[in-house]
């Protein structure tokens, strides 16, 4: 060990009983029960479920609030208390007006037993300090009072009764409550890991990114539409316009507009000067949604305009990386334009709905001198939003292509497999790449393209691009996107976007073993945890596939996409006594949770049972700490011991 680092370290333990205090403490923690694991992946911009499912811990705090007081409580008495646990403010401020000035104390001293019972029993799998962390600050010394009571039986009854009373008298009861919601919040998960797909579709990702920035423990495995965002983020122009395009298809334009300050008005001018009103891009809107006439035109001509600007700018991309092998979606020079016909695979397709008022038909590529200051000014933007800023410097912070934790390996979208289940390969700058090692160099391009966001046209920034859309792509894990056919080809087999062997694959168990020994994993102990593609549970498809080895965690957070599974999303609870999928039933609204006392309908399926309790010994906070004490004791022997 570098004696300079000691050094350094003994600064902070300066005397030998520091450094055995804090072996012990450590030694201590790496026997207590693992912490409680949520994973939730493909969350699309909904952030009103997203948050139902983060506050109630996909059900984990009812079931502490059951396991702790279903003996004494009916089902009326349990939701509501749940409901408190989830929505303190709003609760708090229903129960305010129902309650006269006396019943409402009686309400408060009540109801700060019970929070305080909820906590303790939440935090027995925590050292002190580390539940410390968790209290709301300007109450800890109370609440530590409260927590660890002593001679409760005789000499301090009243002493503690007292404390609660003067908390009420003094006003500070609702606060209370309200900090101690917050914590048990927080006691009944431990880590949160967000599987992929924060943006797109829905119209909130900005306030799901807010609620991440302020939890206390998180991850992300990107997924191809938060690698979208990054690569508009990154500089790439083709990003850009793909990211407007879809939120003009989701009528979501507010939060390009609105939330990032990103200025629309050059784009406008140019969609009310070439395009007019057509169906094929007519925003999708969900029912509570309306716009007037004049609003639905406006998107439906700005919707064409960034469409045609998305595909001229893939065209040089495609041309100038030849290892992307995507020449055959080159479509704007397959196109007939006086008949307005494709020819395409060897067939020519009757063209529908189109708008291709700007191309220049010798010359298909090129972005009308508007067009290419439109996509100047929107990068502007991109480039000042500090809000932006914000949100993708903690995605690429906290995120990663896939992580290897605790023994399993998440991953958004699939690793790229040939049909015989090898691993799909890939040249890149003339080096061949496969399973791992591709999907490391692909997160190197797209840090590093993050990291030179000045630099538009090379190649890591294409990279990004081909991220989103390339057959390779772990993220994409399909051949072809075919948005351009979905919008102009009314023949529906054209349309169809084929998925990498990968999927069908991974319902072997022996595949998905193969795929944890790429990784490094145990394959006996591991799991594959995916996101991305919507599970059909409607159809009768399982989420737990290849003997519990693969989980599938898109069960449809995106409104969009729920008549396709049948649910409304699937979260993954990992403790220490196994794992167990949750399929959540619709959410309505916070108001409805309010106010009749129902949960969102949530059923458990285990999906593997450890009889022998996990300890954090056997995890990667064991691992590390582990390290931290064999540091501790060289420094013991060191300084201390000679
Ligand atoms: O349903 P939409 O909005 O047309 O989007 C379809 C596109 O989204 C994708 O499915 C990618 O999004 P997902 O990661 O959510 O599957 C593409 O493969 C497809 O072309
Ligand atoms: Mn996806």
């Amino acid at each position: 060990m570098d004696t300079n680092y000691l050094d350094l370290l003994a600064e902070k333990y300066d005397c030998e009983e520091k450094v055995a205090t804090e072996i012990i403490n450590l030694e201590a923690i790496l026997n207590l029960p693992k912490g409680t694991e949520h994973f939730v992946s493909d969350l699309h911009g909904e952030s009103h479920a997203f948050q139902h499912v983060l506050r109630s811990g996909s059900g984990n705090v009812k079931q502490k609030i059951k396991d702790l007081f279903k003996d004494e409580w009916s089902q009326t008495e349990v939701n509501d208390f749940a409901t408190l646990v989830y929505y303190p403010e709003e609760k708090l401020q229903l129960v305010n007006e129902s309650l006269d000035q006396e019943q409402l104390f009686d309400w408060y001293a009540s109801t700060i037993n019970r929070m305080i019972k909820l906590t303790s029993f939440s935090s027995t799998k925590y050292t002190r300090s580390k539940v410390r962390k968790a209290l709301p600050s300007q109450f800890v010394y109370i609440i530590e009072e409260l927590l660890y009571k002593t001679d409760e039986l005789t000499n301090k009854k009243e002493y503690y009764s007292k404390i609660i009373n003067r908390m009420i008298s003094l006003g500070q009861a609702s606060k209370l409550i309200t900090g101690l919601a917050y914590t048990i919040q927080r006691l009944v998960v431990d880590h949160l890991h967000v599987v992929g797909d924060i943006y797109d579709r829905g119209p909130h990702p900005e306030r799901i990114m807010d609620t991440l920035m302020n939890y206390h423990s998180v991850d992300i495995q990107w997924g191809n539409h938060d690698v979208l965002w990054m690569g508009a983020f990154a500089g790439s122009k083709v990003c850009l316009a793909n990211m407007i395009r879809i939120c003009a298809r989701y009528n979501n334009l507010d939060i390009i507009e609105d939330v990032y300050g990103i200025n629309l008005i050059p784009l406008l001018n140019l969609a009310e000067r070439y395009y007019d009103d057509n169906p094929a891009f007519r925003p999708k809107m969900s029912v509570n949604q309306q716009l007037s006439e004049r609003e639905l035109l406006q998107i439906t001509k700005i919707h064409q305009a960034i469409s045609m600007i998305q595909f001229k700018l893939e065209m040089p991309i495609i041309k100038r990386r030849p290892e992307f092998q995507m020449k055959h979606r080159l479509l704007l020079d397959k196109i007939d334009y006086d008949s307005q016909t494709i020819r395409f695979k060897d067939k020519v397709y009757k063209l529908t709905n189109t708008c291709f008022a700007t191309v220049i038909s010798d010359h298909p590529e090129q972005l009308l001198l508007e067009e290419e200051q439109v996509i100047e000014k929107l990068m502007f933007s991109i480039r000042h939003s500090e809000k932006l800023a914000r949100h993708m410097n903690f995605l690429i912070g906290k995120g990663s292509l896939y992580l290897k934790y605790n023994g399993n390996l998440l991953i958004h979208g699939c690793l790229p497999l040939n049909k015989d289940g090898s691993m799909k390969h890939m040249v890149i700058k003339g080096k061949d790449y496969s399973g791992k090692r591709l999907l490391d160099v692909f997160e190197y391009y797209l840090r590093y393209s993050c990291a030179h966001r000045q630099e538009t046209d090379d190649f890591a920034t294409d990279m990004v691009w081909y991220l989103w859309t390339g057959e390779n792509s772990s993220l994409f894990g399909k051949k072809d996107m075919t948005t351009f056919e979905r919008y102009f080809i009314k023949d529906k087999e054209t349309h169809a976007e084929q998925k990498n062997s990968y999927y069908t694959l991974r319902e072997k168990e022996e595949v998905c073993r193969r795929m944890l020994t790429e990784f490094d994993l145990d394959a006996e102990e591991g799991h594959i945890i995916n996101g991305h593609t919507p599970v059909e549970e409607i159809n009768g498809e399982n989420p737990i596939k290849a003997n519990g080895k693969m989980i599938v965690i898109d069960g449809g957070f995106s409104k969009a996409y729920q008549s396709k599974t049948g649910i409304a999303g699937y979260t993954l609870l990992y403790n220490s006594y196994g794992m167990q999928l949750v399929a959540h039933q619709r959410f309505h609204s916070k108001e409805d949770v309010l106010k009749n006392g129902t949960d969102v309908l949530s059923v458990r399926r285990l999906v593997d049972h450890d009889l022998r309790r996990k300890k954090v010994l056997e995890t990667n906070i064991g691992n590390n700490i582990l390290e931290q004490i064999a540091v501790l004791n060289d420094l013991l022997a060191y300084k201390y011991k000679n």
